[in-house]
């Protein structure tokens, strides 16, 4: 699969542009807040129907503007599709394919994978288990829509189970039976989820300690590591475990729900111990994995967005990174720098087309 031509109308900074792309590799240079990153969201948000970057959809709208309108011509499996998302302030969101609106935007995902890796990616390393859970669930649920209805069945039966909690405190009341009927569902959905989670991991971890070994020429140890408390219990275990702290916090303290990544250098979190350059290392190879599962599972070679690649890493690593990228593993690339001259002596090096877009 490649993007062949995107053209944006008021989409965020930019007034109307077009672009007729590779089928290899794509670079946007230019200065600070010039639109590189910008045009990545866009083809961003052809794939994912979103912003990677701003969630509140009418905020990518240009300033002053009424509407933005984002197209993608894409050729998969030797056949052309059109893709068209637009947003008029005070309307709903309008998602084509081949001039056809969707009734469901959730169809749409998975059907043009994509993965980027960006500096805000940096929140998965320095901000709270919930994002690390996010990034899994989201590569398991782009191929496994069983997976995806359990997830929000699991939490749609958690705040239920909260609101009972605090109906109890509140009441000074208690009734085994009522809160049972939540368990034994959670219970369910959880042991199903903490299964599917365990196998992910078991085949995502060793694709990830290739990648980064790679792009740290086999310099560090690193670890990524499944934490959950199902380990050790089994949901219904866990539940009565915790009823009486439950009771007096007034929500469910166990489950899948506290489910983590530990992500370790030389044994040691590397959120407190690893340097900019190594956390950056990590989230790369993290990122590479994801790509390489996706592209297993979907039997469609992703596209790669790489956003502001080359900040705080060392030569060796961007040229490790640039090697593992352009051979005929990766498909169609998508790269923002601010320095033109680094991109393009990079790129000379390599054999593969590239073109270089000057914003
Ligand atoms: N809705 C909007 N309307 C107009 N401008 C916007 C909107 N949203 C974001 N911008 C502008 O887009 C610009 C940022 O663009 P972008 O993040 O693509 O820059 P960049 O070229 O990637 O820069 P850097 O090299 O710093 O990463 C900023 O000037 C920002 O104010």
């Amino acid at each position: 699969m490649y993007l062949q031509q995107l053209s944006l109308v008021n989409f965020k900074n930019i007034a109307s542009q077009s672009f007729d792309f590779q089928e290899k590799i794509n670079c946007f240079v230019g200065n600070n807040g010039v639109g590189k990153t910008n045009v990545l969201d866009a083809i961003y948000y052809l794939s994912f129907t979103k912003s990677y970057f701003n969630s509140v959809a009418v905020q990518n709208i240009k300033h002053n503007e009424s509407f933005f309108m984002i197209e993608g011509n894409y050729l998969l499996n030797d056949r052309n599709e059109t893709i068209v998302c637009s947003l008029k302030k005070g309307q709903k969101k309008i998602l084509k394919r081949n001039a056809k609106a969707y009734d469901r935007f959730s169809d749409h995902i998975g059907q043009f994978p994509l993965v980027i890796i960006s500096p805000a990616d940096r929140d998965l390393v320095t901000e709270g288990s919930d994002l690390r859970r996010k990034f899994i669930d989201g590569v398991i649920s782009q191929q496994n829509k069983t997976y995806l209805k359990d997830l929000m069945a699991y939490n749609k039966v958690l705040t239920q189970r909260n609101a009972l909690l605090k109906y109890f405190a509140a009441n000074r009341t208690f009734d085994a039976l009522n809160l049972g009927v939540y368990d034994d569902q959670l219970s369910d959905y959880g042991a199903r989820i903490y299964e599917v989670r365990s196998q992910f991991l078991e085949e995502f971890i060793p694709i990830f300690n290739e990648k980064y070994k790679i792009i740290s020429g086999d310099k560090e140890n690193v670890n990524l590591n499944y934490k959950s408390q199902l380990h050790d219990f089994s949901m219904p275990d866990l539940l009565k475990k915790a009823l009486d702290k439950d009771k007096i916090l007034q929500y469910s303290t166990s489950g899948i729900h506290k489910d983590d990544l530990n992500f370790e250098i030389g044994d040691y979190p590397i959120k407190k111990f690893g340097s900019q350059g190594q956390q950056k290392s990590f989230l790369i190879a993290l990122k590479l994995a994801q790509f390489e599962f996706i592209k297993q599972q979907a039997n469609i070679t992703p596209i790669l967005l790489l956003d502001d690649i080359f900040d705080k890493l060392d030569e060796n690593r961007v040229a490790q990174i640039i090697d593992l990228v352009n051979n005929d593993e990766f498909g169609q690339i998508f790269i923002t720098d601010t320095h033109a001259e680094r991109t393009e002596n990079i790129l000379k090096e390599g054999d593969k087309q590239y073109q270089i877009f000057k914003l």
